[in-house]
């Protein structure tokens, strides 16, 4: 098989070097050696070329290698190829489907080759089953009233309906979408009601029997944002519903549970194990979940969350499809979304709904909304799917939205526009030269003084106490019975002042990374003497956690802060504030592993939003780093602003990244759609 290659040094010096490189990882090249012990030909070049190739894929998140994608004269992208394929494409894949340890869907191979993919034989069963589980839900059509429901429909949404009648009110048709089919998928981008129409779907389901309902987030802090928003909403709509004088409707909206829970909990953590409680043979209890951003939940874990859920649950998926998809393989959310594509080029809208007959006559009964014109010959999951597309948030011409949508449809001129028509709420810094960026400094160091001063505050409020207290004759311990408790501030509200503001990098590493961007905000504020960092647990160090620690209930991202003991101030520890809002105490020594976080990757920031976001990008990309700056992340970290949302970079790497559209290997949409 070796003449297919053509490798300029021996594959094991080759693999030393790409990993070297960077190119692939450890763990690549470790799978790729035991994958060759299994074949027992520990020599065979092609086997260790192909698994490498598998590997790196899996570990760039796709969910398997498409063999018509391999570029054939340099695989793996290095800028002077040491490796080439002699064979084309359909050589190619017949080489690979003679491996032994490649087989096809029915057999227990290591690998599983199927419609021009490779596949390692776990992350196949997960998309298959994904696929066959969500068509099996979105197969199951649920009983409703058309007698009953078009009023209630009208009473929640018309008031809400836009001047403008003529356009359809999505929230209506994606509440009754929902009303309708067992599964359901509400899409949108920030601020466009996705929330407000979950919690009025919510209500209706209530006015019609009593459901155990959980809602859920991938992360703590998503959790947390859900639950304050559904709070939110159902304290906008109290008004509403009292105006009905429909007592049933009253009744139902307190019944609506406010609390989320994390996917993790709700699964069932077992510890050191990556297996939950909750799983096919032991079901979770419940008749409906609610999973807000869903563009976060990867392939294994959506296989996970499918494989606990009962055969009769409801399951509705809230989310924002042109998000950075998940950290772990697989784009699932934007998958389901996919065949959603507007084909019409002459279409402004990027998405048109796919409704079968039936299903839009359904809709239309129910909703009044003109949904007909929606109609597809072949529908396939289309009839489970609403994408809202007007965002509340912002407003006519609010800088934000309209950058981030230009961003989104790739549309350069508008990037250019936005930034030259100069919002109030945006901020350009082009980047100097050389070094870091004073106007970032400065304006970071504004952003955190809100904070910091609040520290320094319960620190002033502390030494009086303990003046006092020594004048008296007291302990030091009694500052807990003195006016202390009610003077300083909480830690609760110093944490939500350092959440006002967040800088979000596109890169860890680097100058302009998080590494570098923290280090250079922790001088300056030394040097403006807000903190004294003389020790690894500073007085006002914020933190981020980067493993599960499920002892302390800590999880990989929830950030926190070192503050003084609420009990004992003269000692410091670190506290954080959870998804059902409790806070959470912990001596600092005792942290799982965790970073210093004035800046964040944009990755670790998605289901978080700030005041004011910082986004900073790289001074020189390098080739590996602008593999890494796309669209979505550029859309994701201004979506996070509610705002002001400032840029450090220069215009060509902002456009550029713009530019890069990421597409995650997968079969997933055409196991969904089909050919379409
Ligand atoms: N139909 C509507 N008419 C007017 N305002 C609306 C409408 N729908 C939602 N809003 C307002 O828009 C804001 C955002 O709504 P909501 O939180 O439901 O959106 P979301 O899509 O869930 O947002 P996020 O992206 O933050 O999760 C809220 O203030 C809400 O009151």
């Amino acid at each position: 098989m070796s003449q297919l290659l053509q490798l300029q040094a021996a594959i094991h010096q080759l693999l030393k070097h790409w990993q070297q490189q960077g190119l692939i990882t450890p763990l690549d090249r470790h799978f790729a050696l035991e994958m060759a012990k299994i074949q027992s030909s520990k020599s065979d070049e092609f086997l260790l070329f192909i698994c490498t190739l598998l590997s790196q894929q899996l570990s760039s998140q796709h969910s398997c290698l498409v063999i018509s994608g391999i570029d054939l004269a340099n695989p793996f992208c290095e800028q002077q190829a040491l490796c080439k394929l002699n064979v084309d494409h359909q050589q190619l894949t017949d080489s690979i489907t003679k491996l032994d340890c490649v087989g096809e869907p029915s057999e227990n191979t290591p690998m599983i080759f199927e419609h021009g993919r490779l596949y390692l034989n776990k992350y196949y069963h997960f998309e298959t089953e994904v696929a066959s589980r969500l068509n099996q839900m979105a197969n199951i059509d649920l009983t409703v009233d058309t007698n009953l429901l078009p009023a209630y429909l009208n009473d929640l949404f018309d008031e809400a309906k836009p001047a403008s009648s003529q356009t359809i009110n999505w929230q209506k048709v994606a509440t009754a979408t929902a009303l309708t089919k067992a599964l359901a998928v509400i899409t949108g981008g920030p601020g466009t009601g996705k929330t407000t129409t979950v919690t009025k779907l919510l209500l209706l389901l209530l006015t019609q029997s009593e459901l155990s309902i959980k809602l859920v987030a991938p992360t703590g802090k998503a959790a947390a944002r859900l639950s304050e928003s559904i709070k939110a909403s159902k304290a906008r709509l109290f008004t509403q519903v009292s105006q009905t004088g429909k007592p049933e409707l009253l009744k139902a909206l307190k019944n609506i549970p406010e609390e989320a829970a994390t996917l993790h909990r709700l699964l069932g953590v077992i510890p050191n194990s990556h297996a939950f409680r909750h799983n096919k043979d032991n079901p979770l209890r419940l008749d409906l979940l609610v999973v807000d951003e869903a563009s976060m939940v990867d392939l294994p874990m959506m296989h996970k969350l499918l494989n606990a859920l009962p055969s009769q649950t409801r399951l509705i998926l809230l989310g924002d499809q042109d998000q950075l998809a998940s950290v772990e393989a697989g784009a699932v959310l934007a998958d389901i979304c996919s065949g959603l594509a507007n084909t019409d080029s002459s279409s402004v809208q990027p998405w048109k709904m796919r409704y079968s007959a039936k299903q839009a006559d359904l809709l239309e009964q129910l909703t009044g909304e003109a949904t007909s014109e929606f109609i597809h010959q072949s529908p396939m999951i289309g009839d489970n799917l609403c994408m809202l597309m007007h965002s509340h948030r912002f407003k006519g011409d609010a800088g934000i939205g309209l950058l981030a949508s230009s961003v989104n449809y790739v549309d350069i001129q508008g990037v250019r526009r936005e930034w030259q028509h100069g919002h109030q709420e945006l901020t350009w810094i082009e980047h100097q030269a050389e070094g870091q960026s004073l106007p970032l400094m400065q304006l970071s160091v504004a952003a955190y003084s809100e904070y910091l001063q609040m520290i320094l505050d319960n620190q002033h409020v502390y030494e009086q106490a303990k003046l006092l207290n020594g004048e008296q004759g007291h302990e030091l311990g009694s500052v807990q019975d003195s006016d202390y408790n009610s003077q300083r501030h909480q830690a609760a509200d110093i944490i939500e002042s350092f959440n006002k503001f967040r800088i979000l990098c596109a890169m860890r590493s680097g100058e302009f990374g998080v590494d570098g961007i923290n280090l250079a905000i922790t001088n300056v504020l030394k040097q403006n003497h807000w903190i004294k960092p003389n020790q690894e647990f500073y007085l006002g160090r914020p933190i981020i956690i980067q493993s599960n620690d499920y002892n302390l209930g800590l999880f990989n991202g929830d950030i926190g802060l070192i503050l003084q003991d609420e009990q004992k101030p003269e000692r410091l520890m670190a506290y954080f504030v959870k998804a059902d809002g409790s806070l959470l105490k912990v001596q600092p020594a005792r942290l799982p592993h965790h970073d210093s976080c004035f800046a964040m990757t944009v990755h670790k920031s998605q289901g978080s939003e700030f005041e004011q976001v910082a986004f900073v990008l790289p001074q020189k990309p390098s080739n590996a780093q602008w593999q890494l700056l796309t669209k979505e992340l550029v859309y994701t970290a201004i979506t996070r602003a509610k705002e002001h949302f400032i840029c450090l970079g220069s215009p060509y790497v902002f456009e550029r990244a713009c530019k890069q559209v990421t597409s995650r290997a997968s079969g997933l949409a055409l196991r969904l759609w089909g050919k379409s």
